[in-house]
């Protein structure tokens, strides 16, 4: 994992402080040098339960009476468990909060000497036009204005990083879902995603504590996109596809919709079906990684 940032010498202390690790204090490379998956989802008890997941699917040896650790918990912003293999990380919601832990993890990787690593955004979603609880695998992420690259404000400039994604993988998961029974009882789409910056008036809903534009201006809007070949709508897609790009890293984005945003803006579908849904994009990721580390052996 090469760093495109001359700055970062080697033998100089690194410290990755969102993640209360460093070159310094840690040595990174013995405790992360054989990471080839890097899984990313916003909420800690998420990416917690993805990780206990992981263990009875890879069929991991815990040291009896270690449990699962926090290797982040020296920091209370993001959640870091390692899986053999696979590191699962917590995000947090929105594009400023995935960009700093994107940053420290590369970062991370590159100090313990990490090669070939697939990294994998498993979220959740607004859908357009389809079913509750059917997955969407990101083709290409575009912004609230329906460009596919991320704009980011930097030494006073707009600069633009192209948002592309790795088309091989979106497509080996995509046939992978369609083969795998257990995904058959809900649908997989291969489409565009669209992030924004705001959950409420960013995702055209009519439920925040401010509205300026009434139905008919959100239905005009959400069906313009819709008709655009977005399938979907979350808030980091755009910041994790183009730091991908910049990367060189494979990265697929994979969200389950909670809602047809085409339907309503509510989320009132009970906690332990979300949470079922949830677990649809864990699945299917979690095939694949088995899947090439079988391949790999
Ligand atoms: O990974 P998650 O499910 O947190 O992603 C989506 C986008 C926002 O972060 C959040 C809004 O509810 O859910
Ligand atoms: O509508 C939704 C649901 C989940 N996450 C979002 O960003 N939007």
């Amino acid at each position: 994992m090469q760093l495109a940032n001359p700055h970062i010498k080697p033998g100089q202390e690194d410290v990755l402080y969102h993640i209360a690790l460093g070159t310094k204090s840690h040595n990174l490379q013995y405790l992360f040098h054989d990471v080839k998956f890097v899984c990313l989802g916003g909420s800690p008890s998420r990416m917690r339960q993805f990780a206990e997941y992981l263990v009875s699917v890879l069929q991991i040896e815990i040291p009896s009476g270690m449990g699962l650790t926090n290797i982040a918990s020296g920091s209370d912003r993001y959640v870091l468990y390692k899986v053999g293999p696979v590191l699962s990380v917590s995000h947090g919601m929105g594009v400023p909060s995935l960009s700093i832990i994107f940053h420290e993890i590369v970062k991370l990787l590159h100090h313990a000497g990490c090669s070939d690593v697939t990294f994998f955004r498993l979220g959740t979603s607004g859908g357009l036009g389809i079913e509750p609880g059917s997955l969407v695998i990101t083709e290409e992420a575009v912004d609230g204005l329906l460009r596919p690259y991320m704009e980011l404000a930097t030494l006073g400039k707009l600069v633009q990083h192209p948002s592309r994604l790795d088309p091989d993988l979106a497509q080996e998961l995509l046939s992978l879902a369609q083969a795998d029974p257990a995904c058959q009882a809900h649908n997989t789409y291969l489409a565009k995603t669209m992030c924004t910056l705001d959950f409420y008036e960013g995702q055209a809903r009519l439920d925040g504590a401010f509205c300026d534009y009434q139905e008919k201006d959100k239905m005009t809007f959400l069906k313009k996109v819709h008709e655009s070949g977005v399938c979907n709508i979350e808030m980091e897609s755009l910041c994790f596809a183009s730091y991908c790009h910049r990367a060189g890293i494979r990265g697929a984005v994979v969200c389950v919709t909670l809602l047809d945003r085409l339907k309503g803006d509510q989320i009132s579908t009970p906690h332990d079906t979300l949470e079922d849904w949830q677990r649809r994009a864990q699945n299917l990721v979690a095939s694949y990684i088995k899947q090439r580390l079988k391949r790999s052996t």
